[in-house]
């Protein structure tokens, strides 16, 4: 078993590059890809870059070129869903782009003619987090998350994307890793850590809460590691 762990910044990534043994640095295709054990597993730890090209570049080559057997995402999130807040997990069921618009020709947002919505993530690495969430005594929502290009802080396009996608949360590569994923067959899971409301105040509580976030995330995911 391959496992590919991604994040899109370096604080994303940052907590588990700490915890890898015998890491072997491989850059390609302007990024940085870490071959490395965590305890007697093998893993490839990159972060992308922010926004859904970049992520999909790196997904795509840790499928394709490292050969993963499956890619665990890890990161930081705006609230949608009023419930969820700073420091709380969500695991996305199922994402959408909600930038992508050619509504119109009548389509909905977030498709295009033989692409879909939304697309799901593994159930099993799901029904996995629940188990690891029970057992270390933490809450995660599973829920949408709706990913696009572009920071989120203002209640107008954020209730856009909780009317249109009925988001839980949102963020900017998650969608895109889903559809290389799914297009190559290989099971992925993304889970992301609230680090802002995606209002008037996200860009000060990113700032604010991203590492801190980014670890509860980090962390999280090592436990399901720990148990795949
Ligand atoms: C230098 C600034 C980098 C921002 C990257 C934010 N990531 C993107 O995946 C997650 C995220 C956290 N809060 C968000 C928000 N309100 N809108 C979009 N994305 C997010």
């Amino acid at each position: 078993m391959k496992i590919a762990i991604m994040g899109a910044m370096p604080e994303e990534v940052a907590p588990i590059l700490e915890r890898l043994d015998d890491v072997e640095e491989v850059n390609y295709a302007k990024n940085r890809y870490y071959k490395a054990k965590y305890k007697d597993i093998d893993v490839v730890v990159a972060y992308s870059k922010i926004g859904k090209v970049f992520s999909t570049l790196t997904a795509a080559t840790m499928l394709q070129m490292f050969a993963c057997d499956v890619l665990l995402f890890t990161g930081v999130a705006g609230a949608v869903n009023p419930e969820l807040k700073i420091g709380d997990l969500v695991v996305a069921n199922k994402l959408a782009q909600h930038d992508l618009d050619i509504t119109i020709f009548g389509h909905p947002h977030g498709y295009v003619p033989e692409g879909s919505v939304y697309i799901e993530a593994d159930k099993d690495l799901i029904a996995l987090s629940k188990i690891v969430a029970s057992e270390m005594g933490v809450n995660v929502k599973e829920g949408i998350i709706a990913t696009g290009d572009q920071f989120i802080a203002s209640e107008e396009r954020k209730n856009f994307i909780a009317e249109t996608f009925k988001a839980d949360a949102l963020e900017m590569e998650g969608a895109s890793v889903a559809v290389v994923c799914d297009a190559l067959g290989v099971p992925f899971f993304i889970l992301r850590s609230i680090s802002d409301s995606a209002d008037m105040d996200a860009g000060f509580n990113f700032e604010e809460f991203v590492e801190s976030s980014a670890k509860v995330s980090a962390e999280f995911l090592m436990k399901m590691v720990d148990r795949l």
